[in-house]
């Protein structure tokens, strides 16, 4: 395909995601009605959604509109591409630009699309986030890097730079986490990768590496992850801690995957029931990474950051004041309860811990960890939380 064909096809995806469906869904269902598309072709046009997506506000006042043409015209205006080097630029290629089209626009955009927020959620963003506010909104408008963690159960960091490298792979050590390594180029070819089937790497983003690397870990504690997902956090704490670590997900699905993982890294992962987690009770630390809005992750997933609602944000905060206090009714006296989200707001970090606290005057809070969304990593918070 060329250029400009691609571009062609994103608008036609792009306009499919603004009705409604999810951007994963509909790129998907092109692959598989365009099989002429190489893989090339698909990575470009998966990029220029994800691009558009991250900056949608941004892009419509830029392109004068809101469908899916004006968006990637405000792409092409923003990245400084002459729009007519494909708008009408041969066979498949988007029609030319009408002269309204043309005329670069010049409306300014409001705080709230000038960050590509909603406008609900900026006052929010602005009072979590203080000065940082718009810059930390920028960063969420464009890709972020691929972080690879070494498992240290089975390598070092250097013999898996090595192991990539012989498969293409370049990375980098980063330099926040001794675990972490920073994808240089062809990061398509991590998944199908032998150190990947070897278990020498996960993917997983440097903030929770950082966050795992903070944890008070030693073996032979009994160390509980509450809200385990599919692992990532739970597989990154065995390797640091040498032993076993127990896994627990409200939704059991959830965690298909983290027998296979577990065999795969050479860890021991007990996963839980939410019936048997009473009889396993106490733990010496429980890791509760709350369900959130993932605001520190919305370069990843940026059509979340147009799904969220003040509702929906509320639900969140009631599901976590649950979920803190589930986890401490799990801790062993003497424990320690550590309380994550993905997540930049307020209202889903210091307010929600600050609240269990007050109800729960035994426990004290330690100074958290925060991470914003930056070059070098996604946006993070957590707490270590101990009881007198
Ligand atoms: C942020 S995700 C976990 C990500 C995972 N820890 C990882 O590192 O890959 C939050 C998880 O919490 C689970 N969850 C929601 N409510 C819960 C509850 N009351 N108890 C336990 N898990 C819950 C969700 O099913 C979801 O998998």
């Amino acid at each position: 395909m060329t250029p400009a064909a691609r571009y062609a096809s994103a608008i036609a995806i792009l306009d499919i995601v603004l009705a409604g469906e999810p951007a994963e869904r509909a790129l998907t269902n092109w692959a598989r009605a365009n099989r002429f598309a190489g893989s090339g072709d698909r990575a470009a046009i998966r990029d220029h959604v994800y691009d558009v997506l991250r900056a949608r506000r941004s892009l419509a006042v830029a392109g004068g509109g809101e469908d899916g043409r004006a968006l990637i015209l405000g792409l092409l205006r923003r990245d400084g591409t002459p729009p007519e080097a494909v708008f009408g630029a041969g066979g498949h290629a988007p029609a030319a630009l009408t002269p309204e089209e043309a005329e670069a626009n010049r409306t300014d955009p409001t705080p709230a699309q000038a960050a590509d927020l909603p406008d609900w959620l900026w006052p929010i963003w602005q009072e979590s986030l203080g000065d940082d506010a718009m810059a930390c909104a920028v960063m969420q408008q464009h890709r972020a890097g691929l972080h690879l963690r070494v498992n240290l159960s089975r390598t070092t960091r250097q013999v898996a730079q090595d192991r990539l490298r012989a498969e293409g792979i370049a990375t980098l050590p980063h330099p926040d986490v001794d675990t972490g390594l920073i994808v240089q180029d062809n990061p398509r070819r991590v998944a199908g990768s032998h150190a990947f089937a070897d278990g020498v790497i996960e993917v997983q983003d440097a903030a929770s590496q950082i966050a795992m690397a903070a944890l008070p870990l030693s073996p032979g504690l009994r160390v509980l992850d509450l809200c385990a997902g599919g692992g990532g956090k739970a597989l990154a704490m065995a390797d640091r801690m040498k032993s076993s670590v127990f896994a627990h997900d409200i939704d059991p699905r959830r965690m298909t995957d983290i027998a296979p993982r577990a065999i795969r890294a050479g860890v021991q992962i007990k996963t839980l029931s939410t019936q048997a987690l009473q009889g396993a009770a106490p733990f010496d630390l429980v890791l509760v990474d709350a369900p959130c809005s993932g605001s520190g992750t919305w370069r990843r997933t940026p059509d979340a950051k147009w799904r969220l609602t003040d509702e929906r944000l509320h639900e969140l905060n009631a599901i976590q004041a649950e979920v803190i206090a589930q986890g401490a009714s799990l801790c062993a006296p003497g424990g320690a309860l550590a309380y994550a989200t993905c997540s930049v707001l307020r209202d889903e970090n210091d307010a929600i811990v600050e609240a269990f606290v007050a109800q729960n005057p035994s426990w004290h809070a330690q100074a958290p960890l925060r991470l914003q969304p930056s070059t070098q990593h996604d946006g993070f918070y957590m707490v270590v939380l101990r009881r007198n």
